[in-house]
């Protein structure tokens, strides 16, 4: 008799995507010793908008780097989980956190956003150019993905004929090309004004599917009230 392997249930809404427990981080040494991250406990779940708020200096910025594995803790764990099981980030080299980083993760960033010498399509082509699609698949997707946030006719055009809002825009579409599981968006409506504030917030939250996280790092409050789920940080701690 064989081996029948047991298909691995499909994720649903709800199901925890990010789990992160007793996160600590300190900066710099002696008098100079600053603590950022004090006893962090998240969750992050498949399927919401979830947005980290939180006074200036709280560690909000720190939280989210050690979630998507560019910042080590120094103590405490984050784990990444899927259909397959849970992966500690400790547990991988660099290497495998660089993939998993491009298989399940996108990110947004307040602003230096986009290479200033890339046309916009060739911006939102750059997180998949390393993999193993083909060239035409890349330019259909980088396509789809600008038309997703309205900018579909500025394909051609350079980072800087675009206005601030319009860029956030490429950004979240390079961030949505790779299809992954969250969006890391890190006060992605800091230098907006109000209307391209709106207009950003109305596109992340339009990128939340059930099997897609965005988290957004934000001290607006319009930006939490657009939450399904809002965890306030106090000093270095999940309130
Ligand atoms: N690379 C670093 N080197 C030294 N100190 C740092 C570093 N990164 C963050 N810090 C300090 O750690 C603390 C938490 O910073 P963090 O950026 O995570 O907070 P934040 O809540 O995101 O703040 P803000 O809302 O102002 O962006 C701050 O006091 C900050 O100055």
């Amino acid at each position: 008799m064989t081996d029948v392997e047991t298909p691995s249930p499909t994720p649903t809404v709800g199901d925890v995507v990010v789990r992160a427990t007793g996160l600590r981080k300190a900066f710099g040494e002696g008098d100079g010793r600053i603590v950022a991250l004090d006893g962090a406990d998240v969750e992050v779940r498949l399927g919401e908008l979830l947005v980290v708020r939180g006074p200036s200096g709280c560690g909000k910025s720190t939280l989210l780097q050690c979630l998507s594995g560019i910042l080590p803790p120094d103590e405490g764990a984050v784990s990444w989980v899927d259909a397959d099981g849970e992966v500690a980030l400790a547990d991988l080299d660099d290497d495998g956190r660089t993939d998993l980083r491009a298989q399940r993760m996108g990110f947004v960033f307040q602003t230096l956003n986009l290479l200033p010498a890339l046309t916009v399509r060739e911006n939102v082509e750059l997180p998949l150019v390393l993999g193993a699609l083909p060239a035409v698949e890349i330019r259909q997707r980088a396509g789809d993905a600008l038309v997703s946030v309205g900018m579909g006719d500025r394909a051609d055009a350079f980072p800087a004929q675009l206005s601030g809002g319009q860029q956030q825009r490429v950004a979240l579409a390079r961030a949505l090309v790779s299809e992954p599981d969250v969006i890391w968006a890190d006060e992605p409506t800091g230098a907006l004004d109000s209307v391209a504030q709106a207009e950003m917030l109305e596109l992340l939250r339009a990128a939340v599917t059930p099997t897609r996280t965005v988290v957004i790092v934000s001290h607006a409050e319009v930006v939490a009230a657009a939450a399904d789920r809002v965890i306030t940080m106090v000093d270095g701690r999940v309130a």
